[in-house]
């Protein structure tokens, strides 16, 4: 396996690097999952820095691999053995709150933000519009910017998360949210003429928070999960709970999410009006997609790439292939100036960050541990898949927890095996119950407000932003076109209405006047 070999070399080349020794890794994989890989805190830094190995003799047998930066060792004195263990941190927030369009901190959100138009909406490109008219994302203001053209380096886009230039269907994604948001605000402003614009803003990103949270926990997770694990994990909402831990655990940003990298199709398909190939942009390899926001400028907007994504499988891993050779030997990753592989960066990640094996996180979610070949066979679909992976990793209780996670067959109804179903649905479980602005909680909306909320769907928001006529009513049900799908004037829309508020006493201006008057009398 071309993977086992590059994971290989890796090992080799950690004696580069002082700090990575493999002492730490085994220390960390003695203890407790439960010990080593739920986190306590919510925001945690995470920093990779570059190990440039381009300019070693022995740079071609090795890939290059940034370990997350750990975390500070703050404990001594207090709990000893916690504080001796390598932690990692965070960038960005947990919560599902629609931060990838706004930013996870101020500095990133004020860069986005429009604040000279008075209006509360996003800043938008000021170069370039898509055929329509229809704003696209703002450019990064960065003199040594990643998105190529050819040879030549090129701008990025900008938006809350700094992956957004990674593929085109994510930075697709990106913009229709940023349209959603400035259409809603448009809206919020006609009808309460009164609100300034930071209530416009405010109220527009409370707004887009609650639809990432439905369209996420709604329409997402039960179709990878399966509903059973959704229903008996997650369950119906039962309000906010102030004890849970709604942070990023490591194994879950480390591992089980990761099941999505399988799904990754080795094309990414532009279609036209009729959902057949686009004559003028065909489709591409995932490669050409990395990292290349000029083809969305220059090669017919985002609804070619939309109409892509809602047309197409998304890949089944298939036993001899569980990631597409797009993502294990042409990935590029930000500033790595070569060819990466996305299977050997995940294997060695959860190496990185001293994530105990498969086994300990299915004792974790109360599943049999595997102790024999005759075990493994029960829960992989493939039986010689079983076979090579015990051959390679000795022992059941070495093998890597992504891998053995990803091999496993799926439950039925889902896109993950057991493992990783319990191990995204208690994520998604702690998410929603330990976020007090969760859309559902007492006082986050009315009722008015909330039965609004719910009619938006995926399918058509894209309606809503794009110049797509035709959606399958699920995005995230494949169909064939035409079967099944529907005109856009056929989805239910949001009614705005709910959120028009009659001016009265005490109203923003008024506050602001008795605020005045409250300084002169004070002085
Ligand atoms: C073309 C599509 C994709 C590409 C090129 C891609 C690439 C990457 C890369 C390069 C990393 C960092 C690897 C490392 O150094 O550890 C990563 C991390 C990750 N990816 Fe993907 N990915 C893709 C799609 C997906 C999908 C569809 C999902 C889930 C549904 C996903 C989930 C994750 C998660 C959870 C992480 C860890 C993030 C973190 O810790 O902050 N990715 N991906």
């Amino acid at each position: 396996m071309e993977r086992t070999r590059r994971w290989k070399q890796m090992r080799r080349c950690s004696h580069l690097f002082p700090w990575c020794s493999g002492h730490h890794i085994r220390l960390t994989r003695e203890r407790s999952p439960v010990l080593t890989g739920w986190k306590q805190s919510t925001y945690y830094y995470f920093i990779s820095f570059l190990q440039a190995l381009d300019n070693l003799p022995s740079a071609q047998s090795c890939l290059p691999f940034n370990r997350s930066l750990p975390a500070c060792f703050n404990g001594f004195g207090r709990d000893i053995l916690q504080a001796m263990q390598q932690q990692q941190m965070n960038a960005i927030t947990s919560f599902i709150d629609g931060s990838v369009v706004y930013g996870s901190g101020p500095k990133v959100n004020n860069l986005l933000r429009d604040l000279c138009g008075l209006n509360g909406k996003l800043t938008v490109n000021e170069h370039f519009k898509d055929p329509k008219g229809r704003p696209y994302l703002p450019f990064e203001e960065s003199l040594q910017s990643v998105c190529l053209h050819g040879e030549e380096n090129v701008a990025c886009f900008r938006a809350g998360d700094s992956r957004v230039n990674e593929g085109l269907p994510l930075t697709s994604l990106h913009l229709l949210w940023l349209r959603q948001h400035n259409q809603i605000a448009e809206t919020l402003k006609h009808l309460n003429g009164h609100w300034n614009a930071e209530t416009i803003y405010e109220e527009t990103r409370k707004i887009i928070g609650a639809l990432h949270q439905i369209i996420t926990m709604r329409d997402y997770v039960p179709k990878i999960i399966g509903k059973e694990f959704f229903d008996n994990y997650i369950g119906p909402y039962g309000g906010y709970d102030p004890t849970v831990d709604p942070s990023a655990s490591n194994v879950f940003a480390t591992a089980a999410f990761r099941f999505g990298h399988a799904t990754i199709s080795p094309v990414v398909r532009r279609l036209n009006a009729s959902y057949q190939e686009h004559e003028s942009f065909p489709s591409l390899k995932l490669h050409e997609t990395f990292f290349s926001p000029w083809r969305i400028i220059k090669e017919g907007g985002i609804d070619p790439i939309v109409r892509g994504a809602l047309g197409t499988q998304a890949a089944a891993p298939h036993s001899n292939k569980l990631l597409t050779d797009e993502l294990t030997e042409r990935l590029i990753v930000l500033s790595i100036p070569q060819d990466m592989d996305l299977a050997s960066l995940n294997l060695q990640r959860g190496r990185d960050h001293g994530l105990p094996g498969y086994n300990d996180w299915r004792d974790f979610c109360g599943l049999e541990r595997i102790r024999t070949l005759e075990d493994f066979k029960q829960v992989v679909s493939d039986a010689s898949v079983a076979e090579r992976i015990l051959q390679l990793y000795k022992h059941p209780d070495n093998i890597d927890i992504w891998l053995g996670g990803l091999v496993e067959t799926f439950s039925p109804g889902s896109r993950t095996g057991p493992m990783f179903s319990c191990l995204i649905a208690k994520q998604m479980k702690a998410l929603r119950d330990g976020d007090r602005f969760w859309w559902e909680a007492d006082g986050m909306f009315s009722q008015e407000q909330r039965d609004e909320l719910l009619k938006v769907s995926l399918s058509k928001i894209i309606c809503e932003n794009t110049d797509i006529t035709e959606v399958p009513p699920d995005a995230f049900i494949f169909g064939k076109y035409p079967s099944g799908y529907v005109s856009c004037n056929n989805l239910p829309a949001m009614n705005l209405e709910a959120w028009r508020e009659e001016k009265s006493e005490g109203t923003w201006d008024n506050v602001c006047t008795i605020g005045i008057l409250a300084l002169y009398h004070f002085q």
